[in-house]
């Protein structure tokens, strides 16, 4: 009888979610091989407590561990806490800054991401990514009086909101808040409850996931200042004690409609005798300059300037394919992710790729499209492992079905907050019709139509509708005949569809 063949080893660069369940799927398909996952964080990231919501919809908690659990879960699987320094994918090799080397068969790159900032090297501008990132931000807020963020988008989102005790100016780009997750409408709804509400509610809801310093200590090690740790992922405010010095809760103004034209340090600033806006609660009629002094002073493109201790740019992410991939020939999409195919091929044989790290470039679902999230980066460390595994043994596998519909479910404002398919119309052009339902303070649904059928729908509050939805999206049913009965709360819709 012929000997089995070993399809090993494995490597997996990244100790992020991607990575790890990447590594773990392997370890699975592949008891009797050698996977070697490498980080260069302290700690690598874990799912517990998943929970399938729907056909499409996940939840699950994130923990940060030290790396001996995964590997006492998965005696094959062993962890290397050392960075990539170099791939040279010709040979199959991989270079470590620990010195060593390690050949691969089949390889997969999940790196993650980088805060992309708006001004790169000034110490006056904060990125949020990983725990260092965020207790640094922690310390500079504590003697914080004013902050800016810059951005529209997931972080900025949940940083107003959670910052309480110093004051905020949100620097955006758009007319409204939330340009990357929701419409005019849905801003509007949530912007109310950010002007009015206390803190009290959001305190008492709270569950507390990282348990960073514990993990941190269990493992020994501390992240070395140069190298990148993992994303943080839902609840990551959780851990932190995001306070100001002062003793006001919420204290925030909006600037729309602008983006940073000049960060100005304080003695720079003197000489241009430029006068800053004093922070609207400060101003009164006669007197709205700014007497105080600020150790940074942002001029915005619509001409206003404010001082503040600090900026947060929550302005994206660029993934992270430089320095260790230089000098190897991968395709890269137009955002600088790794081009993946179907099978989360990079254009390099042997190389794949899964998360934050990828560009989708397979020809997606007409209902999902591609966000660098935390869920997204599970399936696709999940199906990247299924992959590796299949081509290993000489078959290639069908698309897996969470990449039929986009779904996220997330929370912004203490509000749940469920976005379907193409939640915003992304890609309809103008042949759509929206439907909406909305209480103030309760609830928000939209549903996104075009020809009678459902392509996506934003959900916040306990709408109990996601899996309703989620079905209508995925059957595509034509629904032309309820017209308005859809979103009628009078409507018992599950029972109407059922
Ligand atoms: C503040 C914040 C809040 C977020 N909130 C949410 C949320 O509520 N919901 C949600 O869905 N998503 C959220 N996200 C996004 C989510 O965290 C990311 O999409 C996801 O974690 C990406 O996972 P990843 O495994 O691809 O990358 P990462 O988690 O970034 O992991 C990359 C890994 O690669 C390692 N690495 C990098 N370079 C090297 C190298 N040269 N050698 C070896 N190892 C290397 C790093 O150490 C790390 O372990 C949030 C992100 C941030 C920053
Ligand atoms: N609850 C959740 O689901 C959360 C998810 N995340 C994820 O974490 C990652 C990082 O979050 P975040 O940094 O907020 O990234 P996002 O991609 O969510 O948002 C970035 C925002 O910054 C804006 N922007 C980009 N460049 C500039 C600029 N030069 N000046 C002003 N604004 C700019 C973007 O506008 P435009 O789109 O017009 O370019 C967008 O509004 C994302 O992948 C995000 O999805 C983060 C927190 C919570």
């Amino acid at each position: 009888m012929e000997a089995a063949r070993s399809v090993g080893p494995f490597v997996v660069v990244g100790g992020g979610i991607a990575g790890v369940t990447c590594a773990e799927q392997l370890a699975v398909n592949f008891p009797a091989e050698d996977i070697l996952l490498i980080t260069a964080s302290p700690v690598i990231k874990a799912v517990t407590n998943f929970k399938q919501v729907s056909k499409v919809l996940e939840e699950f908690d994130v923990e940060e561990q030290p790396s001996t659990v995964l590997e006492n879960r998965f005696p094959n699987i062993k962890v290397i806490e050392s960075a990539v320094k170099q791939l040279k994918s010709e040979e199959h090799c991989i270079f470590m800054e620990d010195g060593h080397r390690h050949v691969y068969k089949k390889l997969c790159l999940c790196a993650g991401a980088k805060p992309k900032l708006i001004c790169e090297g000034n110490p006056y501008v904060l990125g949020i990514r990983d725990t260092d990132s965020a207790q640094e931000f922690q310390k500079q807020l504590k003697k914080a009086k004013r902050i800016m963020i810059v951005g529209n988008g997931g972080i900025a989102l949940e940083l107003v909101y959670e910052i309480q005790g110093c004051e905020v100016i949100w620097a955006i780009k758009d007319k409204a808040i939330g340009n990357t997750f929701f419409d005019a409408g849905a801003a509007e709804f949530l912007t109310s409850k950010l002007m009015s509400e206390k803190s009290e509610a959001k305190i008492a809801h709270r569950r507390t996931i990282y348990t960073i310093e514990g993990a941190r200590k269990e493992s020994g090690s501390k992240a070395r200042a140069d190298n990148v740790g993992s994303a943080l992922g839902p609840d990551w405010h959780g851990g932190l004690d995001l306070k100001g010095p002062e003793e006001f809760s919420h204290s925030i103004h909006i600037e729309t409609r602008c983006e940073v034209k000049k960060i100005y340090l304080q003695e720079e600033f003197k000489i241009t005798k430029k006068k800053p806006l004093a922070f609207p609660k400060h101003q009164d009629k006669s007197v709205t300059v700014d007497k105080e002094m600020w150790p940074v002073y942002v001029e915005l493109t619509n001409g206003t300037i404010y001082g503040c201790d600090f900026l947060v740019s929550a302005t994206g992410v660029t993934p992270n394919v430089h320095p260790f991939l230089h000098g190897n020939n991968f395709d890269l999409a137009e955002d600088g992710g790794l081009k993946v195919d179907d099978q989360m091929r990079t254009s390099l044989p042997d190389v794949y790729a899964a998360g934050d790290i990828c560009t989708a470039c397979w020809q997606p679902s007409p209902v999902w499209q591609q966000m660098r999230l935390w869920t997204q980066a599970r399936q696709m460390g999940w199906y990247a492992a299924k992959c590796m595994a299949a081509a290993s043994l000489g078959h290639s596998i069908d698309m897996d079905f969470s990449f039929e519909l986009f779904a996220h479910v997330t929370k912004f404002f203490n509000y749940k907050v469920v976005l379907l398919g193409k939640y915003n119309a992304q890609g309809l052009g103008s042949d759509h019709e929206l439907m909406l339902r909305c209480t103030r303070g309760q609830e928000y649904v939209k549903v996104v139509m075009q020809n009678g059928r459902m392509m996506g729908a934003v959900l916040i509050g306990e709408t109990d509708l996601e899996e309703t939805f989620e079905n209508l999206i995925l059957n595509q049913m034509d629904l032309s005949s309820y017209g308005e009965d859809l979103l009628d709360p009078n409507i018992d819709i599950e029972d109407y569809f059922d």
